[in-house]
């Protein structure tokens, strides 16, 4: 299974090489030019003074052996204090350095991970719903949170590992070649070899680390539906199939971290291996150069050091292209999300636009469908040729076999998606040019899923008049929540949520009635609102709707007849298309499809 869930159509193009991704990471991070060389420029800084230590040790080594080898040598102190002196100052500045390159690098990471996450955040709301429909839960968690940090841990190997090394390998080789050539040779033999190496292992490592992310999402998305099916699952006895899943997914991450870990691991003990045989070897000929005179112990010394770092730079480099491979892996994920196309009819973050646009509007609108034909794949049309017109201020109340497009109708009003032919205008002007964040602003939904989100019960009134506590109060009195509310242990600061086992399924639809109640809408949309309601609460909180619709244009779908009839218009809508308009008694009185389905007939 995909990590994406989705179809391709969704990728941007060539996000898939490595390189491209990095590219592309790089570009979006924007750490800012002057924080990106400061870290860079303190990074360098701190490898050279590591550099200029250790040659200064070489000295202070000969200073000791010139002083105390031979007859009538002479200690140097003063010289001797003076390089130990420096040596000091040099450790403290590369010291003062690194630490100042590491702070500024913790904050670039932390911000760039900040903003990374905002800018998915914001694209998610621009997103349309097919990417969501096409879209595990998993995946898109995922791509938020552990993506967006694997992503970002490039950028301390492109910041200062590639500088820093680069810069050792330049100088230590430099170095290297005037203190013995014989010696950088036999040092810089270890650097191809261990490139060459780690550019096939971390070949071998990309697809390892792209099943480990993908199957990571796969559980994750298996978990969260895991968690909100369970009473289905108990119910139907199936523990034992979701274990199944859970457990074919466990054993995919297990091994795919296992060669992950393999390949990417497996590349740091072969470059130790190698670092191992040069060292030594560079131990040996160095000892017999100093034996033979032809170079000084301190000179020696150092050579082995560089050598060392050397090494030591190459193996970082090394570390670096697995990090890379994972990083940018992540980094494809997280620009699939950023570069998906928008949702055509959605504007960018509400901002204003939508409030000024009620402003003009307060009054409730005429709504009207010219035309419209809607599929949500080309070869099933669920619309076709739907005209209709919703007089300001009234109420249509749509009735209709189950799939006969009723949704689908309220779905395209709330500009989720746009008619395949034909428009819909609120006021004469088209959804389409309207786009999605205008055409909601004023409208209230009531779905037959009560959706909470984990807070208050006052804050899931409250949703989006947040802080007016005289609506707050009126839309718990209109929608009949005063008893349930007085029952609950904290009233209306008792936290609710989806999952929440205080509240039953009516209890919970009734709070999303006094949400609708509470936005004061002028487009009222219910889809089958009152339907896990008892009849007595239904009746009061149709009454509470009642009320509320003298100020909106309302829109009911619903299966019940007793709900239809006090609608003052009636569609009746089967296989996509309108067969009957009228109000009940011109319905009843025209003796078709509704009365049948009033069972009078
Ligand atoms: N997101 C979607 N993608 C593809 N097809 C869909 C989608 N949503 C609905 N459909 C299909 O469109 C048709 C109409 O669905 P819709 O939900 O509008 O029916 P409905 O009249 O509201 O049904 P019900 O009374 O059962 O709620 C159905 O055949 C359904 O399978």
């Amino acid at each position: 299974m995909s990590d994406a869930g989705h179809s391709t159509a969704t990728s941007a193009p060539g996000v898939d090489t490595a390189a491209g991704s990095l590219r592309w990471l790089m570009a979006q991070l924007r750490i800012g030019r002057a924080r990106a060389a400061t870290i860079s420029l303190c990074a360098i800084g701190a490898t050279g003074g590591g550099v200029l230590a250790t040659m200064l040790f070489g000295a202070v080594t000969n200073v000791i052996v010139d002083g105390t080898v031979g007859d009538g040598a002479v200690m140097d102190w003063k010289r001797l204090w003076t390089l130990l002196g420096i040596q000091l100052a040099v450790y403290l500045l590369a010291a003062s350095l690194t630490y100042t390159q590491g702070q500024l690098l913790t904050r670039a990471v932390q911000r760039s991970v900040a903003m990374l996450r905002t800018r998915i955040e914001d694209k998610i709301h621009r997103l349309p719903l097919r990417y969501f429909e096409q879209t595990s839960r998993g995946a898109l968690v995922s791509r938020l949170t552990a993506h967006t940090d694997n992503a970002s841990t490039v950028i301390a190997p492109v910041l200062v590992t590639v500088p820093t090394n680069a810069l050792t390998l330049v100088v230590v080789t430099a170095v290297l070649f005037v203190l013995s050539p014989v010696l950088a040779l036999v040092a810089l033999v270890a650097g191809p070899v261990s490139a060459a190496l780690a550019s096939y292992i971390s070949r071998r490592s990309r697809p390892h680390q792209e099943t480990r992310w993908t199957t990571t999402a796969a559980l994750a998305g298996h978990i969260e539906e895991t968690l909100s099916a369970r009473r289905m699952l108990q119910g139907y006895n199936a523990e034992a199939v979701a274990a199944r899943r859970f457990d074919a997914l466990n054993e995919r991450l297990f091994r795919s971290e296992r060669s992950a870990q393999w390949t990417a691991g497996s590349l740091a003990p072969v470059l130790a291996a190698i670092n191992a045989v040069v060292f030594l070897i560079l131990a040996v000929l160095g000892g017999l150069m100093v034996v033979d005179g032809t170079l000084s112990l301190g000179a020696a010394q150092v050579a082995i050091i560089f050598a060392e770092q050397l090494t030591n730079a190459v193996r970082q480099l090394a570390g670096f292209v697995t990090k890379i491979q994972s990083g940018t892996v992540s980094a494809s994920k997280v620009r699939e999300v950023l570069e998906a196309p928008d949702d055509d009819a959605v504007q960018s973050r509400p901002e204003g636009g939508g409030f000024e646009y009620m402003g003009r509007h307060r009054n409730p609108p005429e709504i009207v469908f010219r035309d419209v034909s809607f599929a949500y794949s080309a070869d099933a049309p669920v619309l076709k040729g739907v005209n209709l017109r919703l007089r300001p201020g009234t109420t249509t109340a749509i009735v209709g076999s189950t799939g006969a497009g009723k949704t689908t109708l309220t779905n395209l009003l709330q500009a989720f998606y746009r008619p395949t032919i034909g428009s819909i205008t609120i006021d004469g002007e088209d959804v389409a040019d309207l786009g999605a964040h205008r055409a909601r602003t004023g409208m209230a939904v009531v779905t037959q899923e009560p959706w909470l989100f984990t807070g208050t019960v006052r804050e899931n009134i409250a949703y989006g008049v947040a802080g007016d506590e005289t609506a707050v109060a009126r839309a718990v009195h209109d929608g009949h929540l005063d008893q349930i509310v007085a029952a609950l242990p904290d009233g209306l600061d008792t936290v609710i949520g989806q999952e929440s086992e205080n509240l039953s399924a009516g209890e919970k639809q009734l709070v999303t009635v006094a949400r609708a109640i509470a936005a004061s809408p002028r487009i009222l949309i219910l889809d089958e609102a009152t339907s896990s309601a008892d009849p007595r609460t239904e009746l009061l909180v149709q009454r509470a709707l009642n009320r509320l619709r003298t100020g909106t244009t309302t829109l009911v779908v619903t299966h019940r007849m007793a709900t239809a009839a006090l609608a003052d218009q009636i569609v009746v809508l089967e296989a996509g298309e309108i067969v009957e308009v009228g109000s009940h008694d011109e319905l009843l009185a025209a003796g078709g499809v509704y009365t049948r389905r009033c069972g009078v007939v």
